[in-house]
């Protein structure tokens, strides 16, 4: 049995329906949330006759440079959180032909995996992962590296480069509400200039507190930041925190947990095809929760999409 693929550019029309040959890269260092996930997910992937070839990260880096030399596989799947799969995204994005992504989701937010609205139990990935069809998605470009959710500059990507990796360990998506509350406290935020490029060519020039680029609706798990925001339509939006200061960055965090952000003021979601961040030079810059670039930087679309491994898209 083949599944098809429709008419992908650049694409080998079929991925095979049974046997696949999968490489798994294992960031081993994430997933202690999710004991016995990852060896379920293997042992279902060995049952459905898929040929494995498994590979461990022993340091930031590896899952890319495993991803980009990958040879004979029909898919390479990234188990680990969002930052192990932003490093097998960059690394399929650097060959030469596309190869299918796969996902196994093991870490704090797994954005992408809820994105994509991938199976939660084992044997249900498992199955996805062996015989599913493949979507094709487009992810952004900030700097020269590859997102696939979202980037951006301003208190995100402060807190993404601050928090606290052993209180992370421990408490989870907590660690990034402490790491809030103390970015707020130390004192005033930058502002950073925004100029946004629309499809038409029209530019508009803010100055915003924050900028979050968006290519998935989901942000920090399941909240909603940007609801016209979809993987599979080659567009960004650009989402505008425009006023500054502690109580209004507070205002910012409680609305998108409530999902009120759209009603405060200085909010705005802009779709673009380029957005520039310019501010303090070398300012972090987030993509998919890593810091992956610095100020100034130019946030656009990939040159090519990217296959992905996932069930049809949700209706929304
Ligand atoms: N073996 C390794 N040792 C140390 N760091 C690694 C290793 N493998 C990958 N990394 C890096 O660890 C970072 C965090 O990984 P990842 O995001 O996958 O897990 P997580 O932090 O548990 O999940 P989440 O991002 O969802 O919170 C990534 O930037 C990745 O590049």
């Amino acid at each position: 049995m083949t599944v098809v693929v429709p008419s992908l550019p650049g694409l080998p029309p079929t991925l095979p329906g049974a046997g696949r040959r999968l490489l798994l890269i294992h960031n081993p260092t994430a997933g202690f949330r999710r004991p016995g996930f990852l060896r379920r997910t293997v042992q279902a992937l060995r049952d459905s006759g898929c040929r494995l070839e498994l590979r461990e990260t022993a340091a930031r880096g590896d899952a890319e440079r495993f991803a980009r030399e990958a040879a004979d596989v029909d898919a390479v799947v990234a188990a680990g959180g969002d930052g192990t799969v932003n490093e097998v995204v960059n690394g399929l994005g650097a060959r030469p032909a596309p190869l299918p992504l796969g996902v196994i989701p093991l870490g704090t937010a797994n954005v992408l995996a809820g994105e994509l609205g991938l199976p939660e139990r084992p044997a249900a990935l498992a199955a996805l992962l062996a015989t599913g069809p493949v979507r094709l998605i487009h992810p952004g470009r900030a700097g020269g590296r590859f997102f696939t959710m979202m980037a951006g500059a301003g208190l995100d990507a402060a807190v993404v480069e601050r928090v606290n990796p052993r209180l992370k360990r421990l408490t989870g998506k907590g660690a990034y509400v402490v790491e809030t509350l103390g970015q707020l406290l130390a004192g005033p935020r930058p502002v950073y200039t925004v100029t946004v490029e629309d499809a038409a060519g029209g530019v508009e020039r803010v100055r915003a507190a924050s900028c979050i680029v968006a290519k998935g609706h989901f942000y920090g798990g399941r909240f909603v930041l940007a609801p016209q925001a979809d993987l599979e339509r080659p567009q960004l939006h650009a989402c505008l925190f425009e006023c500054g200061g502690r109580a209004a960055a507070l205002a910012y965090s409680a609305g998108m947990v409530l999902g009120l952000l759209e009603r405060l003021p200085g909010f705005r979601v802009l779709p673009a095809v380029r957005v520039g961040i310019d501010g303090p030079a070398g300012e972090p810059v987030q993509g998919d929760g890593d810091v992956i670039a610095r100020l100034p930087v130019e946030i656009a679309l990939a040159p090519s999409g990217l296959p992905v491994i996932a069930p049809p898209p949700p209706a929304r």
